[in-house]
């Protein structure tokens, strides 16, 4: 199955508010470069939107984000998601990921639940709230005893700050919304959206971090 974290270095993270944004933002988000998406079930639109982006626009690879419950794993997966993220887990949600035939991105922030997806046999991870959960410093000291883990650090990064996590040997990729301004997207400013992916797409690590 393919890794979520090595679609793209930089995922957009999308709240979706009104259903006839989902289609223009994924085109402006791919046309720039970020053709893997996440759109997140915070908002009533989320599933609606994952379902318009996977049948209109086939150049994304659309996935749910802030899935916390097996019915929301099933109806990401029928709304055509390719991909699953959820911010925490438990066992009832990983198993519920794991039988969904996509593949799937679980949320830690301790050791203690990275010990514990590693002896579930799951060494991908979304590590939320990256910024607030200890940023790069913590990824670097987890590197030391737990190389065998790999995470898309998500919550609070942006552009200055994505570079030196992806520099990160267990960093596969980030995630974050800062693509996606509020004033753009209540604008319906595409292009400024595909700017804003553009500068994304084209960060790489910094260099050698630990
Ligand atoms: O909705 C979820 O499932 C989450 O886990 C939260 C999001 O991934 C982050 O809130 C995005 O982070 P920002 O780039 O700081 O906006």
């Amino acid at each position: 199955m393919a890794s979520v974290l090595d679609l793209a270095p930089v995922v957009p993270v999308v709240v979706v508010d009104d259903p006839s944004d989902a289609v223009p933002l994924a085109r402006a988000l791919v046309a720039g470069g970020l053709p893997a998406i996440e759109v997140t079930l915070r908002t009533p639109a989320g599933l609606d939107a994952i379902r318009e982006i996977a049948d209109a626009v086939p150049d994304a690879m659309v996935g749910a984000g802030t899935v916390i419950t097996p019915e929301q794993v099933r109806e990401s997966v029928a709304a055509g998601a390719r991909f699953l993220v959820s911010p925490g887990w438990t066992d009832v949600l990983l198993d519920a990921m794991r039988a969904s035939g996509v593949p799937y991105l679980p949320g830690v922030s301790t050791t203690s639940e990275v010990v514990a997806l590693l002896e579930r046999g799951v060494r991908e991870m979304k590590f939320f709230p990256a910024e607030a959960a200890g940023g790069t410093a913590y990824l670097k000291s987890l590197y030391g005893p737990l190389p065998q883990a790999r995470f898309c650090p998500t919550g609070g990064i942006g552009p200055a700050s994505a570079p030196d996590y992806l520099a990160l040997p267990n960093v596969g990729c980030v995630g974050g919304s800062w693509m996606l301004p509020a004033d753009a997207v209540a604008a319906r400013d595409w292009g400024r959206v595909e700017a804003l992916a553009r500068e994304a797409a084209g960060l790489r690590g910094s260099g050698a971090q630990v």
